[in-house]
């Protein structure tokens, strides 16, 4: 297996697909020198240039930013060959983009990822293109697997999915930063105001796991008649926050499929 691009996002599916089986056979694609030397002695495995590496695997992931896939693709058509199962996981990107650039018979599967893959609990949606049967779906299937959860959706909801789990954890972390700063506004040291927060999420969110409760009734649950959660919550809405999630979730939607035009930002 060949990982292309190992920033962000592929040094977290590296390192989840490294739990689950040993560094031999894998190989990774990066152009930059130092960064080579860093992931061979982070995880021992073997960095080669793009070209060999599409040689020698038989599955290959493509992680380098949208707008670099098109010249990755050039760089590595030639050594590409039917039989092959290439996964992108590159936001907007096609998998007809993708076919269009690689010998016939290649099999293409686009996968929307998410980085906690890097503590295991990633959430991955997996959609065939024109030549992935059950068997490229299962081997991505398998492969995002030891990085969390993965679900198969149609390829036209993946901009959708890119805006919900791909960008999501974003929005979280954007959520516990303003928390945090909250909680230091109502004069809570730093350190304990960091950690009631992240407690509070981790707990909040093996609570909807583990009770599988909607999300509607663990808030009604936490909302006393005329108590602290009514007031806080009436702000929330005077402020639309949560008309404002609709309309951010439609602005990452819109920025997924104009990516796929190689529009700039
Ligand atoms: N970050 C995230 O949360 C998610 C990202 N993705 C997708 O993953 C992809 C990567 O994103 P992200 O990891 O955030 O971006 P990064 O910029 O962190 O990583 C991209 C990596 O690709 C390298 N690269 C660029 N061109 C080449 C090349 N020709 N050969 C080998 N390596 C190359 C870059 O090197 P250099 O820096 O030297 O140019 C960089 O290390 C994107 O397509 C994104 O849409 C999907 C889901 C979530
Ligand atoms: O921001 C981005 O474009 C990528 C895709 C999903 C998360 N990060």
């Amino acid at each position: 297996m060949a990982i292309l691009g190992a920033g962000v996002m592929g040094e977290a599916l590296l390192a989840g697909i490294l739990q689950a089986r040993p560094a031999s056979g894998l190989l990774v694609g990066e152009k930059r020198a130092d960064r080579a030397a860093e992931l061979t002695e982070r995880y021992g495995v073997e960095v080669v240039g793009n070209a060999e590496a599409v040689k020698r695997a038989g599955t290959v992931l493509l992680v380098v930013k949208p707008q670099d896939v098109g010249p990755l693709l050039d760089e590595v058509a030639a050594s590409a060959r039917q039989g092959q199962l290439f996964v992108s996981l590159a936001a907007g990107i096609t998998t007809a983009f993708i076919e269009a650039r690689l010998p016939d018979g290649v099999a293409v599967v686009r996968a929307m990822p998410n980085t906690p893959a890097l503590v295991g609990e990633g959430m991955a949606a997996i959609s065939p293109g024109t030549h992935s049967g059950e068997e490229q779906l299962s081997e991505a299937e398998e492969l995002l697997r030891s990085t969390g959860r993965v679900v198969r959706v149609a390829e036209k909801q993946q901009d959708a999915v890119t805006a919900i789990s791909g960008s999501g954890p974003a929005y979280v972390f954007y959520v516990v930063e303003a928390m945090i700063e909250a909680g230091v506004h109502l004069g809570l040291p730093r350190p304990t105001a960091t950690e009631l927060v992240v407690q509070t999420l981790s707990g909040s969110a093996k609570l909807l796991r583990e009770t599988g409760e909607h999300p509607t009734v663990l808030r009604e649950r936490v909302t006393s008649p005329g108590g602290t959660t009514a007031a806080a919550l009436r702000r929330l809405d005077d402020g639309k926050v949560r008309a404002d999630f609709l309309a951010a979730a439609e602005a990452a939607r819109d920025r997924s499929r104009a990516l796929s035009s190689g529009e700039p930002a």
